[in-house]
């Protein structure tokens, strides 16, 4: 038996060979992107494209730019994707309404097998998932949401205003986390603010969704592995990465919730004085198969954990920049003092979105601390693309990524500098370059949301109070040093410690 083996041991590994070489030359020369440009590694494996992201550890965005420096707008980063670096080239990727765009499996299902509107691959079932929630976050819903978002505002005030009396060191990461997660909270379930009274404002679970934004880089890579997960119990999964065990309580929750609106058990909406998002998706005319449990977990999942910790990341970051700029603050402070004359009462959101100096903190917060940092992939099944004279061919996978135009020093000079004033300068150009919550069919569901929580919470702190942030490094706490889908600050990083000040 033995002999027979060895004896067929030179023809498996001679065919084993062939193989190989046969899918080296294909993906080399005969491949329909073998005319795209990249290093000849990362056209023949994926492990280019791991080492700066697995082993390094979330480093490839960086890599991106030195790769687009050396071999032009339009390069291969792996066997079958492209990477476009091209600002003016945005909109073709990414905001086109004339043909169907799908999201690559890889990406789609990054937080695992996930029929959320987030997760879901083919062009038609976007649409019909994505029609469904349009309604609660248009620009009208989001106006009546206001006094749903001033509660927990007030309620974090009151805590920025106890700890500048009593000296005390807050941890702005969870401050904010808090306060966005119980907004979304009350407009998805309807329940009253939790996160933003709880002492350390619920800091295991924030952080227990950044280890798995961590093990979600890993999959986009691998992504059986987290279809394996899922597909294991939950005690079993609590076992091998204790992180999961809040991440697996909270979805289990959430289904939980869903459940009781369903069986009539949970009727909490009734006297909340507004609309919410699962009470109405319920009796929504949503196919049957959409409105299914695992369907509505994962979607109130992605509504959830989408809508609370991008804002955050904005919040703190925009916090920290402010604060560690005088100019800034005092040119903010005194927009702020004129149009809230009684930091008591609280103004409309129409009358704050007006404030030019606002207004231009916001974007300048979105173009440099964009939370989603990861590079963002489309598929056009039946459209081919052709960029830099690159004919890129239909069904391709082609990445975009928000961070590197943020970061382009000939559209926005001194990129890794705070400088609100670029946005008072009239060019106009800029607003087209600022892709913070991406463009077209599958942009950011909340853009509206965001952007009133952003107004309503930094015109609310900075009326108010000011921040000694001379305990924060920007280099350690601040900015992003690994991509793990959203920017992550330097492991050592102890959160955004800060000292509060009132004005
Ligand atoms: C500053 C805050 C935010 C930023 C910068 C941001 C950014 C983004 C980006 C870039 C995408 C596109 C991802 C992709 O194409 O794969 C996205 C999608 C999404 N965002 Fe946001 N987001 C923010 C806040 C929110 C909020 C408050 C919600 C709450 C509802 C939300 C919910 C979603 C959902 C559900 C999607 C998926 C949309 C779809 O696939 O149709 N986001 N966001």
């Amino acid at each position: 038996m033995w002999s027979y083996t060895l004896a067929l041991l030179p023809y498996a590994t001679s065919l084993g060979l062939i193989f190989l070489g046969s899918v080296l030359l294909h993906r080399l020369y005969l491949h329909p992107l073998a005319h795209i440009p990249g290093p000849p590694l990362a056209k023949v494996t994926y492990l280019f494209e791991w080492y700066y992201d697995l082993v390094l550890s979330g480093q490839f965005t960086f890599h991106l730019k030195s790769l687009h420096d050396k071999y032009g707008p339009v390069i291969r980063i792996n066997p079958n994707e492209v990477h476009i670096h091209d600002p003016d080239f945005y909109d073709e990727v990414n905001n086109q309404t004339n043909s169907p765009t799908d999201k690559p499996a890889q990406v789609a299902e990054v937080f695992g097998p996930y029929p959320a509107t987030i997760g879901t691959q083919s062009h038609d079932l976007h649409r019909i998932r994505r029609s469904a929630l349009n309604p609660f976050f248009s620009k009208k819903s989001v106006v009546q949401l206001v006094p749903v978002m001033q509660c927990p505002i007030q309620i974090m005030c009151q805590r920025l205003r106890d700890a500048s009396a009593t000296g005390a060191v807050l941890n702005v990461k969870y401050l904010f986390a808090a306060v966005t997660l119980d907004i979304i909270n009350d407009y998805c379930f309807a329940r009253d603010p939790v996160y933003i009274l709880q002492p350390d404002f619920g800091r295991k679970g924030f952080d227990d969704v950044d280890s798995f934004l961590q093990v979600s880089l890993l999959n986009i890579h691998l992504p059986w592995l987290m279809r394996f997960t899922y597909s294991l119990p939950d005690s079993v999964n609590k076992t091998l990465a204790p992180a999961m065990a809040d991440i697996l309580d909270f979805r289990r929750d959430l289904s939980r919730q869903v459940e009781a609106i369903r069986g009539g058990q949970d009727r909490s909406h009734e006297g909340a004085g507004h609309r919410t998002v699962f009470h109405e998706l319920l009796e929504s005319k949503l196919p049957p198969d959409e409105l299914k449990p695992d369907r509505l977990r994962d979607e109130a999942f992605s509504v959830m954990t989408a809508g609370s910790g991008t804002t955050a990341m904005v919040l703190r970051s925009a916090t920290y920049h402010i604060a560690a700029n005088p100019a800034i603050q005092q040119k903010l402070h005194a927009e702020l003092c004129a149009a809230i004359p009684d930091p008591a009462q609280t103004s409309s959101l129409t009358d704050l979105e007006q404030l030019p100096y606002l207004a231009a903190v916001i974007n300048e917060a979105l173009r440099l601390c964009g939370p989603v940092t990861h590079r963002i992939g489309r598929q056009f099944p039946g459209r081919s693309l052709c960029c830099a004279g690159y004919l890129i061919p239909a069904g391709s996978t082609v990445n975009m990524t928000p961070y590197l135009i943020h970061m382009d020093e000939g559209i926005f000079p001194a990129p890794q500098e705070f400088r609100p004033a670029r946005w008072l300068s009239g060019d106009k150009r800029l607003k087209k370059y600022l892709v913070a919550f991406n463009r077209g069919p599958r942009s950011c569901l909340g853009l509206n949301l965001a952007r009133a929580e952003l107004v309503l919470v930094l015109a609310a702190v900075f009326r108010q109070f000011n921040f000694d942030v001379s305990g924060v490094s920007r280099k350690r706490d601040i900015d992003m040093t690994r991509d793990y889908i959203l920017g992550a600050a330097a492991p050592n990083s102890p959160g955004i410690l800060v000292k509060v000040l009132e004005c």
